[in-house]
């Protein structure tokens, strides 16, 4: 599965917390990550991640443009609900996308949790039909 790493600078400790914690389910598939949390989460653990370009500079947007081919199968997305982003606008609209397309999406520790657990018993399996049935056609 391909799974976006995303975490605002407030919330990056929580991204480095939960990636160390679950650095062995996370190695099983393909990560990828805006560029400061990319690099931030390749310091603290042993994942190779591809790294697009910082948030700001259009991050968000080149994982949307992943989600918008199909090509994304779940987003951690750490917001920070309490500091205005410059880049509002690409945050929107990634998360818009996300919606477009039925990805599963984790915005907080919490559910991330949860999603990290089913993708772990291969509760995810559903997105290879999407995939399978996008090729057919
Ligand atoms: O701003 C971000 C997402 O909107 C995250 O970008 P960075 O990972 O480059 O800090």
């Amino acid at each position: 599965m391909k799974i976006a790493l995303i975490a605002h600078d407030k919330k990056k400790p929580d991204m480095i917390q939960f990636a160390t914690a679950y650095e062995p389910i996370l190695k099983k598939h393909e990560l990828y990550a805006t560029g400061t949390t990319g690099l931030r989460i390749a310091e603290a653990t042993g994942l190779n991640i591809h790294r697009y370009q910082s948030g700001p500079l259009g991050g968000d947007q080149e994982i949307g443009a992943m989600i918008a081919q199909n090509q994304m199968d779940m987003v951690i997305f750490f917001r920070d609900p309490l500091t205005a982003q410059p880049h509002e606008p690409d945050v929107t609209a990634l998360l818009r996308l996300v919606d477009v397309y039925s990805i599963p999406l984790a915005t907080n520790m919490g559910t991330a949790e949860i999603l990290i657990h089913g993708l772990d018993r291969g509760e995810l399996g559903w997105r290879n039909l999407v995939k399978e049935k996008e090729g057919d056609q």
